[in-house]
């Protein structure tokens, strides 16, 4: 089984616009959908839609809590999170035609530290019987910069596997506790060196600087380009064929989903790479995040190459 943790989950509100958006203005959007959000739930979705079993936790509260919970139950992904006082926030994507995707992301409630403490402390108990853990993710306020340098160390003291997707600071303390796996984009690994990155080369420059960190898979996810893998058997480039693309939120947490299944099976690393570039390629052709239709990701499976650089 895969744990998927959602710190900061979210009632995300995805805006489909007819009209392009006129700052200023009052707009009337044609289409709102809600999903239950917050990286971690999209990816727990994209491990069900590749048939594997998952559950979701982290923390929700207030409203907005219940609410994310009868729509996981609707996605038929099992949860466990611990209630908190606070409300669980809305992260809002306004879709248009002019601009593609222009997100609104709250920052989360403000969490007590006797909270946190009750997480870590059912943390070993909920992710018990998975093999694979996924952390994605912002935290809310009041959470501890180390807390997912806690959960890796102690999913790794029980024998798990852990990938990591999240950025700054938790991302930089995340490294220390030594995850199996850590995707961030090319913005991440920018802010994580404070540096600008133009070339493939300065990609595998710091991808290589994360892996001799102790990291064994360092994966960089660079959109329509694909994604980067650096690992003891070398560096992979896997790249999607050219899609029209609907919409591109999410796919960094398909990638993961892709990523955690990969590890389940057992995939070699090239296979695991190319297995998930098509699932987050896949995602990109649905206006859902964490979505994609079985059958396309397959074809675009067999279109995936992966080569040595
Ligand atoms: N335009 C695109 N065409 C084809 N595949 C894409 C495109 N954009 C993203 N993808 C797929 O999704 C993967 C992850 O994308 P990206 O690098 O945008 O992740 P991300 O920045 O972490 O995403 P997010 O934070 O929005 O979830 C890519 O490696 C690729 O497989
Ligand atoms: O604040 P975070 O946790 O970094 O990001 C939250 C978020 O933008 O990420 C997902 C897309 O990747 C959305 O479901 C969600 O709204």
């Amino acid at each position: 089984m895969i744990t998927t943790v959602t710190m900061n989950t979210s009632i995300d509100k995805a805006y489909f616009m007819d009209h392009e958006v006129q700052n200023g203005t009052v707009m009337r959007v044609s289409r709102c959908r809600n999903s239950a959000g917050g990286k971690g739930l999209n990816v727990a979705r994209a491990v069900k839609l590749c048939g594997e079993k998952v559950q979701a936790t982290g923390l929700a509260g207030g409203f907005n809590g219940k609410y994310l919970e009868s729509l996981l139950e609707k996605d038929e992904v099992q949860y466990q999170f611990l209630h908190i006082a606070g409300e669980t926030r809305c992260c809002i994507n306004i879709l248009d035609e002019c601009y593609g995707s222009t997100e609104y992301l709250e920052p989360g409630c403000e969490v007590a530290a006797e909270e946190e403490d009750r997480f870590l402390q059912r943390f070993p108990e909920i992710i018990q019987k998975s093999k694979i853990i996924t952390i994605s993710g912002s935290v809310p306020r009041g959470i501890s910069k180390n807390i997912y340098a806690k959960m890796i160390s102690k999913a790794k003291e029980m024998g798990k596997k852990v990938i990591l997707d999240t950025s700054g600071e938790l991302l930089k303390e995340g490294i220390k506790a030594k995850p199996t796996v850590v995707k961030p984009n090319q913005d991440e690994i920018e802010l994580l060196y404070e540096v600008e990155i133009h070339t493939i080369e300065d990609v595998i420059k710091y991808a290589r600087k994360i892996y001799e960190q102790g990291i064994p898979y360092v994966v960089i996810s660079l959109g329509g380009e694909g994604a980067l893998m650096v690992c003891e058997e070398g560096v992979f480039q896997g790249k999607p064929p050219k899609l029209e693309v609907v919409n591109t939120v999410g796919c960094g947490d398909s990638m993961v989903g892709g990523l955690a299944v990969a590890l389940e099976r057992n995939y070699t690393s090239q296979e695991a790479l190319k297995f998930a570039v098509a699932v987050a390629s896949a995602n990109a052709l649905s206006p859902n995040t964490g979505d994609f239709k079985p059958e396309i990701c397959e074809k675009i499976l067999s279109e995936v190459t992966v080569k040595r650089l």
